[in-house]
């Protein structure tokens, strides 16, 4: 599946006119993609669940505690009240934490209309029922697959905030859908791609956060550039394999949505996920951790649930496995590394996929190549 551009971006603000679209969630992402829509030229509603925050919006242009030192748009209106920030709504945009959006979509299911489509900006998974996001709306609300969308990217939220430039993919399996939330949300500093591989995109943003705890987790230990690159790069191996099995088209996973979020992710500073690896990796416990971070971190949440999925289907992933026992303190975070070997594993080819059999790694290349 390749992912398209929508073609021009500066005739946006004229395709985006009185165009209604609401975001549901006012922290880091949920403020800065309801920036990037109102400057996409959307008539965009944010809500908070917290008034202080909708009004801080409102009247002050700011979310202090979440976007520090950003303007936020005039044009981008505030409410804490449901019903006023879903009335006509096209596309409702969810950046709420993974394990509380089924409650979220209960309380907004009163106010939707019924052709509004729903987008998942959520890279988690349930715990209870290790479902992806979409899957949760769907198992929620009873919705059509062409009303459940994601967008997912290398999308650092304070970077786009201040305008730096960058893109990501909107996933649905209607393509026509797919292309107006690009168009929604394509800003002069952001753009929006078109794809119909929803699982394949969610899971890129769902397991780049588990290998960005292994590169914070190693970064805390002290350890270079070299167990970096190689945890990366089997990190995607790892990715690629479980998405591809969960039913992904495996290009999704070398496009923005997959290597370009892991690369961004296991990189930035500002990154939740790799912080929280770093405060494991300097030897603080998960809850010492959790306690330290003010924002939401996926990646800790979703660990347990996708081995879970992963020995289901019968998948190796050694790298996950061995976050996961630095995070149980069943191994000490100096022994996560580019050997990455559990008991039981016996050396891969360089280049195949994480625990691959190589007829199966034949198939995944000539489908890769065309073949
Ligand atoms: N921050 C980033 O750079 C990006 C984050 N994401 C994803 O967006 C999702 C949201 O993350 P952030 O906005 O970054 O988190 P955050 O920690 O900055 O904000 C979380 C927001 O959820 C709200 N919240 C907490 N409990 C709630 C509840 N029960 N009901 C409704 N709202 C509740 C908080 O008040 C806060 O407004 C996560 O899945 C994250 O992985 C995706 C792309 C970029
Ligand atoms: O998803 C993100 C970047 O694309 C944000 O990553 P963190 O949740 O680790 O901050």
């Amino acid at each position: 599946m390749t992912t398209r551009p929508i073609p021009v971006v500066t005739g946006n603000l004229q395709r985006n006119r009185g165009r209604k679209v609401a975001v549901i969630g006012s922290g880091s992402w949920g403020t800065t993609f309801a920036k990037v829509l109102a400057d996409a030229g959307c008539d965009t509603t944010i809500w908070a669940r917290r008034h202080e925050v909708a009004q801080e919006i409102q009247v002050a242009r700011r979310n202090s505690q979440y976007l520090p030192g950003v303007n936020l748009p005039r044009t981008l209106h505030a409410t804490a009240d449901l019903a006023e920030a879903l009335k006509g709504k096209s596309l409702v945009f969810l950046a709420v934490p993974s394990q509380t959006l089924r409650q979220n979509l209960l309380d907004l299911e009163p106010y939707l209309d019924r052709r509004t489509v729903l987008v998942s900006l959520v890279k988690g998974v349930e715990r209870t029922t290790t479902m992806r996001m979409s899957e949760v709306i769907v198992d929620t609300l009873d919705l059509e697959p062409n009303r459940v969308a994601a967008v997912s990217g290398p999308n650092i939220a304070l970077e786009i905030a201040k305008e730096q430039p960058t893109g990501g993919v909107a996933a649905c399996a209607d393509a026509a859908v797919a292309q107006e939330i690009a168009t929604a949300c394509s800003a002069p500093y952001f753009r929006g791609y078109v794809s119909t591989d929803v699982i394949g995109t969610e899971l890129g943003g769902v397991l780049k956060n588990l290998i960005a705890l292994a590169i914070g987790i190693v970064d805390g230990v002290g350890y270079g550039e070299n167990t970096k690159a190689a945890i990366i790069t089997r990190g995607l191996a790892e990715m690629t394999e479980f998405a591809v099995a969960s039913g992904a088209d495996p290009t999704s996973l070398s496009g923005l949505s997959g290597l370009g979020d892991l690369i961004a992710t296991c990189q930035s500073p500002l990154s939740r996920n790799n912080t929280a690896g770093r405060l494991i990796g300097q030897g603080y416990t998960q809850e010492e951790t959790r306690e330290q971070m003010s924002q939401v971190a996926e990646g800790i949440t979703s660990v347990p649930s996708v081995l879970e999925l992963a020995r289901e289907r019968g998948i190796s992933m050694p790298i996950v496995e061995q976050v996961q026992m630095v995070l149980d303190r069943r191994m000490p975070p100096k022994d996560l590394g580019p050997h990455l070997a559990t008991e039981n594993d016996v050396p891969q080819p360089e280049l195949s996929l994480a625990g691959e059999q190589p007829s199966r790694l034949r198939r995944f290349w000539d489908r890769l190549t065309g073949e």
